[in-house]
């Protein structure tokens, strides 16, 4: 089928190959002409696993780059995966999504000429919302699709199909999901998204959820709400137990055998970031409010994650002063295997030890220029050993691998203070350990 795709982010990039990957004929859009010549270079212009390797493979074949969206008229379906950010209300801010769709609509119609006839299923257009938008926020991208498509407005249908992939594992979620949801009500639009889904459904055994748009892209924000608010509370259980002296993880690791329960998303530390969990339990947060509704359990599990950050700093300051001493960051991304920072709890952490005086050096293996973005004045090391040689203390953000084997380095720090907030580095002797909630 031919496809386009209009947004080249961490969704739109990683939709876009796979779906060339599956055999399709892919067009990938993007306002950023750096995004662009990156895929039709063979490589993404995010760090993510497994993704170079499909682009090199497909671009220039079934799968194009462009700043345009002409391949959109000839398309059978086309995705919109344009970012969804928040407003200052913690709303989420549908502008870049509404001018991507009137986009595509004006497309649409420059490509009819006019012409309104026909009602066959080759004269009609579907779209597909990816982005993460709130059930009210259909009817504005609808709007915004055919307000543009003017005179063939009644000729474009907008379905939704939330995205569940994960960053630093997204080709891999979306090749092997743990469900997929498709949200409309034309018979048509499901046939084709269906017929779109098939050779990547052949593999897996996920199953498919079929219903109307509202409800599918709600199923996304309780589906996201419902993991936050998971570790929010692994997160306050683990911290009852740190009160206590004993081991969270040996706790949850026998919680999370009760499979009412399930073992994953219950590892507490310094808690949840990313560029979806905190915008999308505030925007339903901020979307229920406005209903009339205060979602207390979503209030707490935010409540909760905005606590660990300073937990962990007062767990440096019971063991040292760290007023104008050397201080490690380890781990700056949001979580192992990505380049993204947004919303990392790194952030608050360099924060509390900038507002303590510190001398901060951040480490991260990938994500040191798009830290170095927002903090330009901080020290930047080339290695984990580099950042922690000297420092009175060193504080584990991120769980990537590699911290995992630091061991002689140690021995480098003028006070080997180690704060774990991922549970990555192993107690040893010769260094002071504490773990969050361990
Ligand atoms: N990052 C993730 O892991 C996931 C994100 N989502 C949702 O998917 C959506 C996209 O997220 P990301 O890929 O992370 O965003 P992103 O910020 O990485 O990428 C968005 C891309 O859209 C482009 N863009 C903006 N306006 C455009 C326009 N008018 N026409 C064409 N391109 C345009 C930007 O240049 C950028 O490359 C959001 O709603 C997000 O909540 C859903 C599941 C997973
Ligand atoms: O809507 C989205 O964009 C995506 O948001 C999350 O994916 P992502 O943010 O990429 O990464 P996660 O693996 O979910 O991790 C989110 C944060 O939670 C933290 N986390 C996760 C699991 C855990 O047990 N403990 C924990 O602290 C991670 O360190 C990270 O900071 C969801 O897992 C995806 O299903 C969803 O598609």
């Amino acid at each position: 089928m031919r496809v386009s795709v209009v947004g080249s982010g961490y969704v739109g990039t990683t939709l876009a190959a796979c779906l060339a990957d599956a055999g399709h004929d892919v067009t990938a859009v993007d306002i950023d002409p750096d995004v662009v010549a990156a895929i039709n270079d063979g490589h993404a212009a995010i760090h993510e696993p497994g993704l170079d390797e499909l682009l090199a493979e497909h671009a220039g074949d079934r799968l194009r780059a462009t700043t345009a969206y002409d391949g959109v008229p000839d398309a059978d379906l086309t995705f919109l995966a344009v970012g969804t950010p928040s407003n200052s209300d913690g709303s989420i801010d549908l502008a870049g999504l509404s001018a991507a769709a009137e986009t595509v609509g004006k497309a649409i119609a420059r490509a009819s000429d006019g012409a309104t006839g026909g009602t066959g299923e080759n004269d009609r257009h579907l779209v597909v919302i990816k982005s993460t938008i709130t059930p009210g926020g259909v009817a504005t991208i609808r709007d915004a699709v055919r307000r543009g498509a003017g005179p063939v407005a009644d000729r474009v249908e907008v379905a939704t199909n939330p995205e569940f992939l994960r960053e630093g594992t997204a080709v891999a979620d979306f090749k092997q999901p743990d469900k997929v949801v498709f949200g409309t009500e034309a018979t048509w639009a499901l046939d084709r998204l269906e017929a779109l889904y098939e050779p990547l459904l052949e593999t897996t055994d996920a199953p498919v959820v079929r219903t109307d748009p509202e409800t599918a892209v709600t199923i996304k924000y309780a589906n996201n709400a419902f993991l936050a608010s998971k570790v929010s509370l692994a997160n306050d259980l683990g911290n009852v137990c740190k009160a206590f002296g004993i081991d969270a993880y040996e706790v949850m690791d026998a919680v999370g055998l009760d499979d009412r329960i399930g073992a994953r998303f219950l590892r507490s530390g310094v808690g949840w970031g990313g560029s979806c969990f905190p915008k999308d339990v505030d925007a339903l947060r901020a979307a229920a409010r406005e209903q009339g509704y205060e979602p207390a359990m979503l209030d707490a599990a935010v409540a909760v994650n905005d606590g660990q950050p300073e937990r962990m700093l007062e767990l440096l300051d019971s063991h040292v002063d760290v007023a104008g001493d050397r201080v490690a960051v380890l781990g700056l991304a949001f979580k192992p295997g990505t380049d993204d920072t947004r919303n990392s709890r790194a952030i608050p952490v360099i924060e509390g030890l900038l507002e303590r005086d510190a001398a901060v050096v951040g480490y991260d293996p990938v994500a040191t220029e798009t830290m170095r973005e927002r903090f330009p004045d901080i020290e930047y090391a080339e290695s984990a050993g580099e950042a922690i040689e000297g420092a009175v203390g060193a504080l584990v953000v991120t769980d990537w691998d590699e911290f995992a084997a630091l061991d002689g380095e140690f021995d480098a720090m003028a006070e080997p203070v180690v704060i774990d907030g991922r549970r990555i580095v192993e107690r040893r002797e010769g260094i002071t350990y504490e773990g969050l909630t361990w």
